[in-house]
């Protein structure tokens, strides 16, 4: 599943009708008058499309798919929350395949969290944790890709709103809009500076790009931004929910912050990134560090990218020159990096873990095993079936199934 990440591709289509909205759970769109877009805004967007790897569509092709696509106005409901409000454009072979009642989220944000809203100084509101909260559902979802020529983004999200309690609906329109009048409308400009890209639960679609979409939390948009994030969003498509997961200790007070884009870049490439798509010059610490300290901070950003000096488990299981401590040492070295620079986001941190673990369990140290197995399992949620398989080994690692194997002369011929 495609981490829930902020998309940042967006196109308005030609507005032409207004979509009559129905008080139903669901009111399909008419397509009659549906016709390829212009050869030149086709090629665009088939380009943006098929090189952006979220989408994972290296052949799409927008004049085939608006021939092909029906969408319509859905509102969701929940097993768990009569109440929760979502209403969602949705393609028809799509909404067909969710289930009718989203069943309730099973993984539940730590107890006794939870988060309040407040001023954060020069980034606009915030969230910062304040002492539970659960599982979020979406106010709002659209695809990633709208192939509608016969009505207008803003008309669309216009209709989607019509359907929300006023509430709601005020409570959309107080959320930040980074996008200047002169680029789009003001709805528009909401859902670009809010919506996060979420994945959709449905396996048997043809074309990938059918599964991404774009939903609006009304607290979860509410964080900001930071270089080096202390928390991320972990989308459930079964639930259809949207959690924060914390990446090291966020203390009461503190600003919960994740990462737009991926921040491994230089600062100048992160901040020009930012500055194009959300409008914004980043006030991030990681940003606000001294001159002196940036260019060591991209360094130490470039290296964890080329993950150079890294050597394989296996090659230093069985080459008797590479140093018994090379493995360990290399693995260490990019977790205080990753450490240093607030990156617990990237995948890679929770390999490190991993190997420094294997590592020690190659060598058969059971305090160096232990310690760093503990610290790889406390790190990822893990289901209750793989955390009891570590724990065992944690209780007694000559289980571990590499257990040895640098000492062992024939390392890959055990069992
Ligand atoms: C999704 S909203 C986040 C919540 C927003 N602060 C609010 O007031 O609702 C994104 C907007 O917040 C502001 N923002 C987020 N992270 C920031 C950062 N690191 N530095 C400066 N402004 C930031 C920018 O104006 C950005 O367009």
């Amino acid at each position: 599943m495609p981490t829930a990440t902020r998309p940042s591709m967006n196109r308005a289509s030609s507005s032409e009708s207004s979509i009559a909205s129905t008080s139903a759970s669901t009111s399909y769109l008419r397509r009659d008058r549906c016709r390829p877009p212009p050869l030149q805004f086709c090629a665009q967007m088939n380009a943006d499309i098929r090189s952006n790897p979220v989408l994972d569509s290296p052949y799409f092709d927008l004049a085939g798919h608006i021939g092909n696509r029906a969408y319509c106005l859905h509102n969701v409901a929940y097993a768990d929350s009569p109440t929760a409000e979502t209403v969602t454009l949705l393609d028809v072979g799509v909404k067909d395949l969710l289930p009718v009642l989203m069943p309730a989220p099973t993984v539940l944000s730590p107890k006794g969290v939870t988060f309040a809203i407040r001023h954060s100084e020069g980034r606009g509101w915030a969230r910062h944790v304040r002492s539970a909260e659960y599982p979020q559902r979406p106010i709002l979802v659209a695809p990633y890709i709208i192939a509608l020529q016969t009505h207008s983004e803003a008309d669309i999200y216009a209709a989607l709103l019509h359907r929300l309690s006023a509430d709601t609906r005020m409570r959309f329109m107080e959320l930040a809009n980074c996008k200047p009048a002169e680029e789009c409308g003001t709805l528009e400009g909401i859902m670009r500076t809010n919506a996060i890209g979420i994945s959709l639960n449905v396996p048997d679609v043809p074309h990938p790009e059918l599964a991404t979409h774009r939903g609006i939390f009304l607290n979860i948009s509410r964080c900001n931004h930071s270089c080096g994030p202390n928390a991320k969003w972990q989308w459930d498509p079964a639930s259809f929910s949207l959690s924060l997961v914390a990446l090291r200790p966020i203390h009461a007070g503190q600003e919960i912050t994740v990462a737009y884009i991926t921040p491994t870049c230089s600062r100048t490439e992160r901040r020009a990134k930012l500055k194009a798509i959300y409008n914004f010059s980043c006030r991030c610490e990681f940003c606000a560090r001294p001159a002196s300290l940036t260019f060591k901070s991209d360094a130490a950003r470039a290296e964890l990218v080329s993950e150079s000096g890294l050597p394989s488990f296996e090659n230093w299981c069985l080459d008797a020159n590479i140093p018994d401590h090379a493995l360990i040492d290399a693995h260490m070295r990019a977790v205080s990096l990753i450490e240093a620079e607030g990156l617990q986001t990237l995948d890679s941190y929770g390999k490190h873990l991993d190997a420094i673990a294997m590592g020690y369990g190659a060598l058969r140290d059971v305090e160096g095993f232990r310690e760093w197995a503990w610290r790889a399992m406390d790190f990822r949620p893990m289901d209750s079936g793989a955390s009891r398989v570590l724990e065992n080994w944690i209780l007694d690692p000559e289980t571990f199934p590499v257990w040895g194997w640098r000492t062992s002369p024939t390392p890959f011929q055990r069992d």
